[in-house]
């Protein structure tokens, strides 16, 4: 067996869905219907929504920001991972996205622990700075272009201890292709050689679905 990783086909993804998390029938009809819609590829997959509700778990986490809600199916797995007095913040610019979210976090029953703000994100993430507010937790899943910048601004209202979560790291695989050179991609690759070298995080990339990195803040 040498380092490489299992091809995901199309077969496979299947199985995972069956087999690699537990997709109750509500994600799977909001994974559905998104999945219908013009952007549904902006959706996280199933196995990243089991992943990030394990996170919060595993880190007990009463805090969480989410930057880039879309149609909720992160948000709601997160949600669902949070103690009853646990608040997830969610940071969105689009209503018509987050619609769709509000009416499955009611069906879920998740409504009282998220608190979503339409927003710039990062404006608003500078913003949450300003009041000293913290969190256990953030992902980040908005525009790829400002990675480094929400980065900057992530590491400064996470708690020490505190996860960031990263998604399409890899961008479909155009980071580690030479002659790919463009707007997001190059964003991504600076966020990516910044963080592999910062030392005031702990850090590892998982080539999970688009790529995944987790960052976890150190005490300073
Ligand atoms: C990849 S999707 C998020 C997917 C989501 N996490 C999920 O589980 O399905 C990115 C979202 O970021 C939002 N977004 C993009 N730029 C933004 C900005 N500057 N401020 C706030 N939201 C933004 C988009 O409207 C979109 O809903």
């Amino acid at each position: 067996m040498n380092s490489r990783h299992v091809s995901i086909t199309d077969e496979l993804q299947e199985y995972l869905i069956r087999f690699g998390g537990r997709e109750d029938p509500l994600l799977a009809r909001l994974r559905e219907e998104t999945l219908q819609m013009r952007f549904g590829h902006m959706q996280v997959c199933p196995e990243q929504g089991q992943f990030l509700f394990f996170l919060v778990k595993m880190l007990k986490a009463r805090s969480v920001l989410e930057i880039g809600v879309f149609t909720g199916y992160s948000s709601l797995c997160m949600a669902r991972a949070l103690p009853d007095d646990g608040v997830l913040l969610g940071l969105d610019n689009q209503k018509k996205f987050t619609d769709i979210a509000e009416t499955f976090w009611l069906e879920a029953g998740v409504e009282d622990k998220i608190e979503l703000r339409l927003c710039d994100a990062l404006a608003e993430v500078a913003r949450l700075q300003d009041k000293g507010l913290e969190f256990d937790l953030i992902f980040l899943d908005a525009d790829k272009e400002r990675y480094p910048e929400y980065y900057e601004a992530c590491l400064k209202i996470l708690m020490p201890d505190g996860l960031l979560v990263i998604d399409n790291v890899l961008w479909y695989g155009n980071v580690a292709k030479p002659s790919v050179s463009e707007p997001i991609t190059d964003a991504i690759r600076r966020l990516n050689q910044t963080i592999v070298k910062d030392e005031r995080v702990e850090m590892v990339t998982l080539p999970f679905s688009d790529g995944m990195t987790l960052v976890r803040k150190k005490h300073s």
